[in-house]
């Protein structure tokens, strides 16, 4: 499990972990981290004569920035700062000169030959997009051909949401220090930090147990998928009803039972006016058109792909066992009919209908992910997954973690894709897993098989539905 901590947080443990240590430890080690990832970066034997730029602010992040780049000179790179903000960190500046390194007035002169740029203009300290006097900065370093490493994040993200509210410095990898950074892990400001590798700086013993935000890695997916036993049947590996579909789009239906299939229910039961279409295609699913009411019994619903304005909803919604509901189900959902249910419910919105169930815009939502997330698993009381280009998983509970989904990839957005996600889902969830597992392994599996399905290039949804076994092999081996 990969965990972020929102900066306050951060703080705290920085504070406690510098009483205990000399004073400057901390940022010894993480300039420390950062110089080795340097060079790990720049290849073997490609430090010495690297042409190096440090852009330091004023506050500590310059000062990681300026003493990595003392280490880096140390060992022959030609480093020139070029020093932003109201002051420099007077004890990396120093460190610097003492090593070599440089000031340079003329940014632009050394950014346009240099090999690497280490951005330390700002880290969890800086507030809003950068400064004016930075931007030309930080436009002239993207520009040019260096690989550009943020020192802690990218400067003019917002660390604690990842929300990208003015200019910002996109770089090729971030170095991170100490635990990960909610914005580190979420889009927008996730695009921005490239590849992530985190230092430890020793602050693991003086964090919360629970972070602000966390992100599955293979083993954390495989403790949680089910497995079946010498003692399993196929109902007592669960049933999943599949209420989808309609005469405008069968194609819905197909693809949530598709889904269905693969995400481990010992049975899949589809309610609606597809079942033609469906068991044309997948002559293992048992198919009823009347109410799921009257379906047998499942131990989980999914409702509402391809639906248009079918019935079905209220239905299961009245029923007690855990329901997930996706896409026309989700229109003009009563928030208190949920928070009534005694069974848990799972919301899978697009950035679209989670505004239409927030009452604001889509762009509000696309922005402010984790805001919106949150706002709605309080507000229904239930665990909601919101796609996207960063998928997030909130629980209703307080003092739990928000889930960011690490696979996937922009080829997923494509009609019928999330389709397949909620027959998966609603599959894990009747295998019995909790709402979130059930909810973000599925995210999980799916970003894994679109990206397997067709590396670089474009994927269909009945592709990354074939492809989760392969997914699900990856996870388990
Ligand atoms: N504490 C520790 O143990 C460790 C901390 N570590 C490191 O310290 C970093 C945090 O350092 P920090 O607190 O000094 O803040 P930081 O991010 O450098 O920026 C602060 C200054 O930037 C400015 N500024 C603000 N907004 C701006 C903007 N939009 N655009 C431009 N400038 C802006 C503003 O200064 P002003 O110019 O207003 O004087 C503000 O005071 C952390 O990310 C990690 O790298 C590591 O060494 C590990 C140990
Ligand atoms: N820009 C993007 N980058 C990565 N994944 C995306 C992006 N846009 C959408 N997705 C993913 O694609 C799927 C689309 O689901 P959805 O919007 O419900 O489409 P549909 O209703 O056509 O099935 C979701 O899993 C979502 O997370
Ligand atoms: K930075």
């Amino acid at each position: 499990m990969r965990t972020a901590h929102r900066v306050e947080t951060v703080r705290a443990a920085e504070a406690e972990l510098m009483a205990k240590l000399p004073e400057g430890t901390p940022m010894q080690r993480a300039a420390a981290g950062l110089a080795a990832a340097c060079c790990a970066l720049l290849g073997r034997g490609r430090v010495y004569g690297a042409r190096i730029v440090v852009l330091a602010g004023s506050g500590d992040n310059g000062g990681d920035a300026l003493y990595a780049g003392a280490r880096l000179a140390r060992r022959g790179a030609g480093v020139q700062a070029v020093l932003l903000g109201s002051r420099a960190h007077e004890g990396g500046l120093a460190a610097l000169r003492r090593a070599g390194g440089r000031v340079t007035d003329d940014p632009f002169e050394v950014l346009a030959t240099a090999d690497l740029v280490l951005d330390g203009i700002t880290g969890i300290g800086g507030r809003g997009g950068l400064r004016p006097d930075a931007v030309p900065v930080a436009r002239a370093a993207r520009g040019s051909n260096a690989f550009v490493v943020a020192v802690d994040l990218p400067s003019g993200v917002d660390v604690d949401t990842g929300e990208v509210t003015g200019e910002a410095l996109r770089a090729d990898a971030t170095v991170t220090f100490g635990t990960y950074k909610p914005g580190l892990l979420i889009d927008p400001a996730r695009e921005y930090a490239g590849a992530v590798r985190l230092v430890d700086i020793g602050l693991d013993d003086h964090l919360p147990s629970v972070p602000d935000v966390e992100a599955l890695q293979h083993e954390d997916v495989a403790r949680m998928l089910p497995v079946p036993t010498a003692s399993s049947d196929k109902y007592r590996r669960g049933v999943v009803g599949v209420v989808a579909g309609s005469a405008r789009y069968p194609g819905a239906a197909v693809l949530a039972v598709a889904g269905a299939l693969r995400g481990g229910a010992g049975a899949v039961r589809y309610v609606g006016p597809a079942g033609e279409a469906v068991i044309g295609r997948f002559p293992e699913t048992l198919v009823h058109d009347g109410p799921p009411s009257k379906a047998g019994r499942v131990q989980a619903w999914v409702v509402g792909p391809g639906l248009g304005d079918g019935p079905g909803v209220a239905d299961v919604l009245a029923s007690d066992v855990p329901v997930l509901v996706d896409a026309d189900g989700l229109r003009d959902l009563d928030a208190a009919v949920v928070r009534a249910r005694t069974a848990p419910t799972v919301l899978t919105p697009h950035a679209g209908e989670a505004a239409a169930l927030l009452g604001v815009s889509r762009d509000e939502v696309e922005a402010g992910r984790l805001r919106a997330v949150r706002e709605l698993a309080a507000r229904f009381g239930a665990t909601v997954l919101l796609k996207g280009s960063t998928t997030l998983v909130a629980s209703p509970e307080g003092g739990v973690a928000v889930r960011a989904n690490p696979t996937g990839t922009h080829w997923l957005a494509t009609a019928g894709s999330g389709d397949v996600l909620s027959g998966l889902a609603g599959s894990l969830l009747a295998a019995g897993l909790h709402p979130a597992d059930a909810a973000s392994s599925a995210a999980y599996l799916h970003g894994l098989a679109a990206r397997r399905a067709s590396p670089g290039a474009p994927v269909s949804a009945q592709d990354v539905a074939a492809t989760l076994p392969a997914a699900w092999r990856d996870v388990v081996s």
